[in-house]
């Protein structure tokens, strides 16, 4: 697929409001501070879903936009967002200049012929008595495209166009296999001519060999057509070999953006770098600074306070008195605030009140079990150790919010306070991360070969 060039910007240090996306010369699609929250359990006085929680990037004309992420951290929720498919909270999408976020139902109507998605199962959402024929002619009938014959033709014209056969428009989707009804849902997304399609995992449930002819396919069409792709995928090699460009999401943040290539060569924010060194080596003795990921995401009803990524993260700064903790000191640390900082949530949410209400016991291991598991083989200074001994009690004594704030108190840092801007780490390339700022070091130099934490 085409490779598109993007022009510099670069974000002021520590600036919240400083945002420096490297612009596209020639954007389609622009992505300003987009946040979508799904708000299912307010009624019950839950928080919501921050799914996508104030992204912005741009797409240039002709390009093909990559967004990886692991699984819950947004992609989707983004993509259907664009395209106005869910109802935004705040921030702004323009297409082509307008902007779409303000559009009335009928304008909206009508731009949606412009912006089309393909789903990962494009037939699964649609009824299965309906013909592969009348699957594809149903947005042109939706817009009232021409006259009837028109409409017949033109379907033929796209059966042909993806690689099925007229005598497919009688069939079923049920008759065909994973690849074909793939391509009946990209029949279906160019019926209108779009200018922007998102490509929502649009070959994770295909066999590789099927997955290389459809990809092959998007891209013959994107040359033809002068497409725009959005493609959402976590199989990062689809990704490096299709997309000009990438963005890396994680908990609903757009934690790195950059030119494909310059992206997996040199990964500028840890969040990005723990993504790519998780992906398997062809030889095992090459991986020598893989970095292993603790834990889950956290919930993204309750996202960490700073950067969403300070919870895992193994760049993680420390503060002074600190740094000369070894890797197993910092983790046992790391993981003890986890437990607690979940015990904490856990009480504020609808279940765990209301169990609370019917005098059901907790669910979790007694504290000191969990800090004789955690700490039993490791020994601290003696001012750390008195802090986690502290804690403990507070927790064993059903004061978990103290607890929870007299480590924050010892042990949080600039990662947990301050929300880190994105900026420009080179020409193309736009990172969200404290590490990048004049004071610390980038995260990259923090890593010995055998990726143990290495301070000053
Ligand atoms: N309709 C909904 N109501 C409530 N929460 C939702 C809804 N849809 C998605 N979510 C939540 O929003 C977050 C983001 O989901 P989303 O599907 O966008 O992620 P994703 O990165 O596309 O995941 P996957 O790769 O598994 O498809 C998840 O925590 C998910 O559980």
């Amino acid at each position: 697929m085409s490779k598109n060039t993007a022009n510099s910007t670069t974000g002021a240090d520590g600036d919240e409001t400083a945002n420096a996306t490297p612009s596209h010369a020639n954007p389609l699609v622009t992505v300003d501070e987009l946040r979508t929250y799904y708000e299912s359990e307010k009624l019950l006085g839950g928080k919501p879903v921050k799914a996508v929680d104030g992204v912005s990037f741009e797409i240039g004309r002709g390009e093909t936009f990559g967004i990886v992420g692991e699984s819950g951290c947004g992609k989707t929720t983004l993509g259907r967002s664009i395209l106005r498919l869910e109802d935004i909270e705040d921030g702004t999408v323009t297409f082509d200049g307008t902007d779409v976020t303000s559009l009335g139902r009928r304008e909206l109507k009508e731009w949606r012929r412009d912006a089309q998605m393909v789903y990962q199962n494009p037939t699964s959402s649609i009824n299965d008595r309906m013909t592969v024929g009348e699957i594809i002619r149903e947005p042109l009938e939706v817009h009232n495209w021409k006259t009837a014959s028109q409409r017949r033709d033109r379907v033929w014209e796209l059966l042909d166009r993806v690689g099925l056969r007229s005598e497919h428009y009688h069939r079923y989707p049920h008759q065909f296999s994973g690849g074909q009804r793939q391509r009946v849902g990209i029949a279906r997304a160019l019926a209108l001519e779009p200018e922007f399609i998102v490509l929502d995992e649009p070959v994770s449930a295909l066999d590789v060999s099927v997955q290389a002819k459809i990809l092959n396919l998007l891209s013959e069409l994107q040359e033809e057509f002068g497409l725009t792709y959005m493609l959402i995928a976590h199989d990062l090699s689809v990704v490096r070999h299709i997309c000009d460009r990438v963005g890396v999401m994680y908990l609903g943040t757009l934690m790195e953006v950059g030119p494909t290539e310059q992206l997996f060569e040199s990964p500028s924010n840890p969040y990005t770098r723990s993504l790519l060194s998780a992906i398997p080596q062809p030889d095992p003795s090459v991986g020598a600074d893989r970095i292993t990921l603790r834990g889950t995401p956290p919930n993204p009803r309750d996202p960490p306070t700073g950067c969403v990524f300070s919870t895992r993260c193994p760049f993680k700064i420390r503060q002074p008195e600190h740094e000369q903790l070894t890797d197993d000191q910092w983790a046992g640390i790391e993981e003890f605030r986890r437990v607690i900082r979940e015990r904490d949530q856990a009480r504020t949410t609808v279940v765990q009140r209301a169990k609370g209400q019917l005098g059901l016991g907790s669910r979790f291991t007694p504290i000191r079990e969990v800090t004789n598991e955690l700490f039993g083989s490791l020994s601290y200074p003696d001012a750390i150790k008195e802090t986690l001994d502290r804690a403990t009690e507070l927790v064993a004594g059903g004061n978990v919010t103290e607890a929870r704030d007299l480590l924050d108190e010892e042990f949080s840092t600039v990662c947990e306070h301050d929300t880190p801007c994105q900026q420009g780490v080179t020409d193309e390339q736009s990172s969200r991360c404290h590490r990048h700022s004049q004071e610390y070091q980038e995260p990259g130099e923090y890593l010995s070969d055998s990726g143990e934490y290495l301070p000053e």
